[in-house]
């Protein structure tokens, strides 16, 4: 029998440093993350980082919790519920880390009497920090403990026609009311080098910002985390009609240390209102759940800051989270495969 995996990114057991601290360290010891020898990452993550971030992200997570949980994991939930009816195969839905497991997510496939799965990891561009890591974590789990099971796997979908109309539909949306001047596209900013490593032809040296750095369809693009932002963001404004002076694109959620994708979110929009943009909206589509990377850094922090800057309003566009819309397109994605 057929069924299908969703497998989002998870987040910890609850807002406190003690259940922070081992979710991070799962999360930064994952070797497509941080991806430097054994040894220097332990030493990085667990002698540096993890000495002050769990207090603070702790903190963050706090801000932004519900009375039901996590937001990313209610509305993973949420949506799963939605998606499960709509589907013709048993779907379940895991987390990459976190208590979530991807083996618990196949275990409650396999009580089913599932033995062929459809591995989907809910993002939409791909990266080896966010699709690689799940792919490579499901299979070692299904040679150790499942090895009956087949796979397969929906890839990053950054321009598939039906996610761009469900992104693009619910700017729309979110946009009736709202006069904006610039509408950001901000997605969640890897470090550079992940670029040029998932890159197998080899040929990404040098980014120019502000331009596709490979062109849709050649092989350098097929894993170009980068170009994939890009076209997702073509597509969406060819849809809505929006002129290239109203709105941008960049990263955020940037780590300290290397050289990450550019032009950064936060130095975008703390110079917008000096540049005479005093009305944003941001959109981030790079995630389908709201998250602490939206609900807190975007939706709190951005404003904050871009308030103090001289902004004037902001709007943060939500995730697609369990929109009517973005179900169907998931369950008919899983149907169309369960055929
Ligand atoms: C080297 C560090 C990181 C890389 C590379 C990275 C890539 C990456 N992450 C997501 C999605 C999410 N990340 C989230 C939180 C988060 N991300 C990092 C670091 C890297 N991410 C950290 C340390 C954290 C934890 C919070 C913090 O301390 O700031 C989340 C939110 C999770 C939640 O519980 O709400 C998401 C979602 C993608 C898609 C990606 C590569 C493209
Ligand atoms: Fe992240
Ligand atoms: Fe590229």
């Amino acid at each position: 029998m057929k069924g299908a995996l969703l497998i989002n990114l998870g987040s910890p057991d609850s807002p406190t440093p003690k259940d922070v601290k081992p979710y991070l360290d799962e999360f930064l010891m994952d070797k497509y993350v941080i991806d430097v020898p054994y040894l220097l990452r332990a030493l990085l993550v667990r002698g540096i980082i993890l000495r002050k971030r769990p207090e603070e992200s702790a903190h963050a997570y706090a801000k932004i919790w519900w009375k039901e949980g996590s937001p990313l994991i209610v509305l993973s939930e949420r949506m799963h519920k939605k998606v499960q009816p709509l589907s013709n195969v048993p779907v379940a839905l895991a987390m990459r880390y976190g208590s979530m497991t991807i083996e618990k997510g196949l275990q409650e496939l396999s009580d089913q009497g599932v033995t062929e799965v459809l591995l989907f990891p809910l993002y939409p561009q791909y990266a080896m920090a966010s699709t690689l890591t799940i792919l490579v974590l499901a299979e070692e789990i299904r040679k150790k403990k499942f090895p009956h099971m087949k796979f397969s796997d929906v890839p990053a979908f950054f321009n598939k026609p039906d996610y761009i109309k469900n992104v693009a539909d619910s700017i729309k949306k979110h946009l009736r009311d709202f006069d904006y001047d610039q509408l950001v596209f901000s997605y969640h900013g890897i470090p550079e080098r992940h670029v040029r490593k998932t890159d197998k032809t080899k040929s990404h040296k040098k980014f120019v910002t502000n331009e596709m750095c490979c062109e849709v369809g050649t092989p350098e693009a097929e894993f170009c985390y980068r170009t994939h932002c890009y076209e997702t963001t073509r597509l969406v404004v060819e849809q809505l009609g929006i002129p290239k002076d109203k709105y941008c694109v960049t990263f955020q959620s940037r780590l300290a240390g290397d050289k990450w994708l550019e032009p950064y979110t936060d130095v975008e929009i703390d110079n917008m209102p000096k540049r005479g943009i005093k009305k944003i909206a941001v959109v981030t589509p790079a995630f389908v759940t709201d998250c602490l990377e939206t609900l807190e850094e975007i939706a709190m922090r951005a404003k904050e800051d871009f308030e103090a800057n001289g902004g004037e309003e902001f709007l943060a566009i939500p995730c697609l989270n369990d929109d009517d819309e973005w179900c169907e397109t998931v369950s008919n994605w899983i149907n169309d495969w369960a055929k």
